[in-house]
């Protein structure tokens, strides 16, 4: 069973114990934050085997450090955030290295992506991963998910919210795949494969949130594009908004619509994770995370969204709502799960 298969039951058990949770305190919450949450222990889980509460959250903790100082004035003085950063990466890199020590001794093995890495002991020595090597590879993979999916998943909750019908057809379909398994089973990675709307959902969402408004390149030779001169050595964005909301490409480009994925797309006409030999490495674990999640809380909740203001978050890298996205859930009342 591959990594992805075996985090599919996994994250759903979690994210159901959470959601229900939430539905019993009946309070309002986040949901940025709580993706922030789920995603990071998903994510540190399927990398590192890391499930203990505590660690977890000091971990998260550290990573949001880091990730500050990643858009701070480079200070190197106690308490600015550059700071900060640099010795909570610090602390990131002590415990990664514990494990990885515990690892190397036999004291501990997990299949996991981290041991992956190790196992590299055994190829050429140009070939091994040293520890610095490996803690980077996690470091880097925590932070380009963590809050990347995070935000796709609060603006696939709020664009869901705006679009009642494509809400209910999303949770009829969910539902159809609930009634379809015994009560209570957990999904597997083959259920994702009857998701076509929720798919369609996702891809949308993407489309529209534009997590990553742009990347850039470095032309490595003259060229000319569209009329445009490009000399070898300039740096070009890729503006992903830009060609996410091209009437001509997507008609009516501001309407939430998943069904225009019904039909197939114009090459380099949708790039969410990027393209090329850089495109994101996540791609999977990110469209698998939001499926689950769809799941879970369409076929399970209904909600509402408790704070209308549109603003986003300012000095952020990632188009997020100030306000995280509050809602409130409501259990589905057992007759809608059993209806076909
Ligand atoms: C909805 C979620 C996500 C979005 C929208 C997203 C988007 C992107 C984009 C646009 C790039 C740049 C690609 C390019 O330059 O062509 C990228 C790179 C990357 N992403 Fe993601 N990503 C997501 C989730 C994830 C997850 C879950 C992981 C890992 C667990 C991940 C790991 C990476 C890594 C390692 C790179 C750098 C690849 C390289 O430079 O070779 N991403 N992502």
């Amino acid at each position: 069973m591959n990594s992805i298969s075996k985090f599919v039951p996994k994250f759903d058990r979690e994210l159901s114990e959470r959601l229900k949770r939430l539905e019993n305190n009946g309070k309002s919450f986040r949901v940025l934050e709580f993706s922030m949450k789920v995603a990071f222990d998903g994510i540190c889980d399927m990398l590192t085997s890391i499930t203990d509460a505590s660690t977890l959250d000091q971990l998260e903790h550290d990573i949001t450090y880091v990730t500050d100082a990643m858009l701070s004035f480079p200070l190197k003085i106690p308490g600015a955030r550059y700071y900060r950063g640099m010795k909570a990466r610090e602390r990131l890199i002590e415990t990664f290295k514990a494990k990885i020590t515990k690892r190397r001794n036999g004291e501990e093995v997990s299949d996991d992506f981290l041991q992956s890495m190790l196992q590299r002991d055994s190829y050429p020595p140009n070939e091994k991963l040293d520890d610095e090597e490996i803690v980077d590879n996690l470091l880097t993979l925590i932070i380009a998910g963590q809050s990347t999916t995070a935000a796709a998943i609060m603006w696939c909750v709020k664009f869901l919210d705006e679009n009642k019908q494509v809400q209910d057809r999303l949770r009829e379909e969910q539902l159809q795949i609930l009634r379809n398994k015994p009560a209570g089973a957990l999904l597997k990675y083959e259920d994702l494969m009857s998701m076509s709307y929720g798919s369609k959902v996702v891809k949308e969402t993407l489309r529209m949130s534009n997590v990553l408004l742009w990347y850039p390149r470095v032309a490595l030779d003259n060229c000319t594009i569209e009329g445009y001169e490009i000399k070898k050595g300039w740096n070009v964005n890729i503006d992903a908004t830009q060609i996410h909301y091209d009437p001509d490409t997507y008609k009516d480009p501001m309407r939430f619509n998943p069904s225009r994925f019904d039909e197939m797309q114009k090459p380099y006409s949708y790039i969410p994770f990027g393209s090329g030999p850089r495109t994101c490495l996540g791609i999977n674990m990110a469209k698998v995370t939001m499926l689950v999640f769809l799941h879970r809380l369409t076929s399970g909740y209904t909600w509402t969204v408790d704070d209308e203001d549109l603003s986003l978050e300012r000095k952020a890298h990632i188009p997020r709502l100030q306000s995280g996205c509050p809602i409130t859930l409501t259990r589905l009342d057992d007759t809608s799960i059993t209806n076909s």
